[in-house]
């Protein structure tokens, strides 16, 4: 299948509007340009970047109100943080990444696409006072730790939409001996037994 098979694919099973299908677009025109010069994303993947990769990020949507602050942990190419911040112009998305040039990447693309959203280079660990109601991460740590790097958000009660592979109860297992938190399980419209982990009311256990 070509990429233009695969946005099809992607239009067919989701509703999507003129204005944010512009922006999205331009977010993965963006990328396809970028990928060039970069590892960014790999050549394998890129067929399947509208259903696999924009179409994950799209189910975090049905957790996320219209004017969401939110906050996208570990944003790499822009999943899901560039793909919300299209879906969701009256919000603002803030990605926070380590590496220089996945932000100079990130920063191109808000550009182009004209997104209410800003980039944070450098540690998550070490970010500043950044304002969210909610916390996304694709991709990026264990749950346990997950919520180490998302404490600063969740305990002053946020919520995290975090999708999660088939290993998602173990994760939760274990977290649980380091957090109290109440969580909904969703199964992911991506195929597989994989969820998006919706986490509210975190604190550190004896806390
Ligand atoms: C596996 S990639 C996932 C990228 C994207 N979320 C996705 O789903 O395609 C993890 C990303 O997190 C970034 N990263 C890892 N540890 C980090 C940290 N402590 N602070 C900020 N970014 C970090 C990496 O540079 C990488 O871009």
């Amino acid at each position: 299948m070509s990429e233009r098979d695969d946005r099809a694919a992607f239009l067919a099973a989701n509703d999507v509007s003129r204005e944010t299908l512009d922006r999205l677009d331009r977010v993965i025109d963006t990328l396809d340009v970028w990928r060039q010069k970069s590892n960014l994303i790999g050549p394998k993947e890129w067929p399947q970047i509208w259903t696999r990769h924009v179409g994950d990020s799209w189910q975090l949507l049905d957790h996320i109100p219209e004017t969401a602050h939110l906050v996208d942990l570990g944003s790499g190419a822009g999943f899901p943080g560039l793909i919300i911040a299209a879906a969701r112009s009256l919000g603002h998305v803030t990605m926070i990444e380590s590496v220089g040039k996945k932000c100079a990447f990130l920063r191109a693309a808000i550009q182009e696409a004209d997104l209410s959203a800003a980039v944070h280079q450098g540690r998550v660990e070490a970010a500043p006072p950044i304002k969210a109601e909610f916390v996304t991460a694709r991709a990026f740590a264990p749950l346990p730790e997950l919520l180490d790097y998302a404490a600063p958000w969740l305990r002053k009660g946020a919520v995290g939409v975090f999708p999660k592979g088939e290993r998602w109860n173990e994760e939760l297992t274990a977290a649980r001996q380091r957090w109290n938190f109440a969580y909904e399980a969703i199964p992911s419209r991506s195929g597989g037994s994989g969820v998006i982990l919706i986490i509210r009311e975190v604190a550190r256990r004896n806390d």
